[in-house]
């Protein structure tokens, strides 16, 4: 496999303050409250006290990262050795779980006369600005989906959370989706169509992914704050089980300031997935009953990012990592190795 590396951005840049619903940049004590100590009182943080258990808080996302590629392999070890699924069949991507739709799109996508506009044709729903709507996977198979997920969920085995937003999902690849799930169907499934669609964020170069699941439960978190992700294109698949709201929101790219964005709402119903631009900001506003399980695949275009982080909007500084890590990778002329900081030092 090609060696993917992640940008040292991923320790400074981008930690959610969830009582604040605020990203922040942490380089120093003194940066950090030059640059957010107002916006932070307006946000009702007044007190030293207050102020500490922000910082405190800070200093814990941070050593989260930096252990995470070790405690990652780990949990995955434990997991691999302690776990016993299920549904072992739903590791191992199968066309009889895909929607006959879908799998007319992508014959579609891959034939010698597709065209953007004849795709658009075949697909449900735009439905948001570049926001795409359309089946992709059978019913029974969400449900068996869900149920191994709950049985994992349940069961003693370690869990990594996706990132610091979503307190309740699961990272697929310490589960064993990576392999035989998610890179098929991302290869051979969803290239083609994101060939299309998004020739120019690079939609034809995908070559790596993250995949987690969130979960919204009343008991649990409700809704998820606005954010760009770290990706070039999204797959959002909405599993089940049953909800009501919840509704995703879409503004509009990351560049453009909020105050400038007027945000659209988008259903989005089990058995369906949503394709969107990583970079086009959205949410997921609360749900008021039920449980709410969606499947996430951030995939990410080396050729297309190794020139720009999405997450700090700078050249990438590449740092080791293990994996698809943040999906960069290091042009052959770089690669020396001082040009590359080792993420565990
Ligand atoms: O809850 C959802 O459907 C959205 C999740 C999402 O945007 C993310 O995890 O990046
Ligand atoms: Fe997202």
């Amino acid at each position: 496999m090609e060696r993917f590396y992640s940008c040292s951005c991923y320790f400074t840049d981008n930690i959610f303050l969830e009582d604040y619903k605020l990203h922040i940049r942490f380089i120093s004590e003194n940066q950090f409250r030059k640059n957010y100590q107002n916006i932070l009182r307006s946000l009702g943080c007044v007190s030293e006290d207050q102020f500490r258990d922000v910082t405190g808080k800070i200093q814990t996302e941070v050593e989260r990262r930096r252990n995470h590629l070790v405690n990652s392999a780990e949990r995955a070890a434990v997991v691999k050795e302690t776990y016993t699924p299920l549904h072992q069949h739903v590791y191992h991507l199968q066309e009889s779980f895909l929607a006959p739709e879908f799998v007319e799109m992508v014959k579609y996508s891959n034939s010698r006369e597709a065209t953007f506009e004849g795709l658009l044709k075949l697909i449900q729903k735009e439905a948001a600005p570049r926001v795409f709507r359309f089946p992709i996977f059978r019913k029974e198979f969400c449900n068996e989906l869900i149920e191994e997920l709950e049985h994992f969920e349940q069961s003693e085995a370690p869990k990594g959370r996706p990132n610091t937003m979503n307190n309740y999902g699961i990272l697929l690849n310490e589960l064993g989706f990576d392999e035989s799930f998610i890179t098929p169907l991302r290869e051979m499934y969803l290239r083609p169509i994101t060939a299309l669609l998004y020739s120019d964020c690079g939609g034809s170069w995908l070559d790596s992914h993250k995949a987690f699941t969130v979960k919204y439960d009343l008991k649990e978190d409700l809704e998820l704050s606005y954010h760009y992700d770290n990706a070039e294109v999204t797959l959002n698949v909405s599993l089940g089980k049953e909800f009501t709201d919840g509704n995703l929101f879409f503004g509009d790219m990351r560049q453009v300031p909020v105050s400038e964005t007027e945000c659209v709402e988008v259903e989005h119903h089990v058995t369906e997935a949503l394709l969107h631009r990583g970079q086009h900001m959205h949410g997921a506003l609360p749900i008021s009953s039920g449980t709410r399980w969606n499947l996430i695949v951030w995939m990410r275009a080396s050729s297309h990012r190794n020139k720009l982080c999405p997450m700090c909007g700078k050249t990438p500084a590449l740092v080791e990592s293990d994996g698809f890590s943040d999906g960069f990778t290091m042009p052959p002329e770089d690669a020396t190795a001082h040009n590359v900081a080792c993420l565990l030092t």
